[in-house]
């Protein structure tokens, strides 16, 4: 975070209309209109120097496709980095990244600011992300048409812990069980349709029993669905009962 205890990125982007709609809704949007999120995007195309502004070029050894060149993505980066005095990490989002989880986002939330490099084509050249690339970040295992969905994602995950930002925190995701469990479920009005009714508990006013009987369900559906979720949580006494508790009821 920086002085005001906002963050700001700047992105390094073909399409800097698309990664802008990361923060023109919701939380975000409200963030930036309160100056704690700041999204600058520096389009290397503006830095091409040739007469046909090209980013891309045929890529040695051959092959399908175009390959992003070095000089306009550095004089884009380095037009970025000069934007604020302080020092930022540049994140490359990739394939060939560390798989962005939680615990990674928590880490990137604590920068005051942060150049994410979105790549296209087939890719970037080798030598532009060994002179100026931090780190590379992957979003997962699937092919994308280039970077700046995974970035959007990293705006949206990383905002979200910026103080101030969201409303209460603790809402969403922000599971209060510790982190790294499952939602439970959720129910609003009206009490019951299509023959399905709300669970009693959410109607006994006994917040106590809310409380344990949402912990339960995130436990029992955290085991049922993402079991290797569960391996990360250090599980107190009290969750490893409740889960037990969960288990031997499913198991009927
Ligand atoms: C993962 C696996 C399926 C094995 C695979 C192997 C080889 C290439 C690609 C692939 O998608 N290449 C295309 C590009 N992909 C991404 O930028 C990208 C993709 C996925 C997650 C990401 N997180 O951040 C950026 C990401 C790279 C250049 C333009 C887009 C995917």
């Amino acid at each position: 975070m920086n002085a005001g205890g906002g963050i700001r990125f700047d992105v390094v982007t073909l399409f800097p209309d698309f990664v802008r709609a990361a923060v023109s809704y919701g939380v975000a949007a409200r963030a930036c209109a309160r100056g704690l999120l700041q999204l600058v995007a520096w389009n290397p195309r503006d830095y091409a120097r040739d007469r046909h502004r090209s980013v891309d070029d045929r890529p040695y050894g051959g092959g399908p496709g175009m390959v992003m060149k070095v000089e306009p993505l550095r004089d884009a980066i380095q037009a970025a980095r000069t934007a604020v005095a302080d020092r930022a990490s540049v994140i490359c989002l990739s394939p060939q990244g560390r798989l962005l989880d939680q615990v990674r986002v928590q880490e990137l939330s604590q920068h005051s600011r942060l150049i994410l490099l979105c790549g296209r084509y087939e890719g970037i050249d080798e030598r532009l992300i060994e002179a100026e690339v931090d780190e590379e970040c992957s979003i997962g295992d699937y092919v994308l048409s280039g970077g700046e969905l995974p970035a959007m994602i990293v705006i949206d995950a990383v905002a979200r812990l910026v103080p101030g930002v969201l409303g209460h925190p603790g809402s969403a995701g922000q599971d209060s069980f510790g982190a790294g469990l499952l939602d439970c479920p959720h129910y609003t009005r009206p009490v019951e349709i299509g023959g399905r009714r709300t669970p009693e508990v959410l109607l006994s006013g006994d917040h106590q029993a809310v409380a344990r009987w949402r912990h339960k369900q995130a436990l029992g559906r955290t085991w049922l669905r993402r079991p290797e979720l569960l391996e990360r949580c250090m599980l107190d006494a009290q969750a490893r009962s409740l889960l037990q508790e969960f288990i031997d009821e499913y198991q009927g």
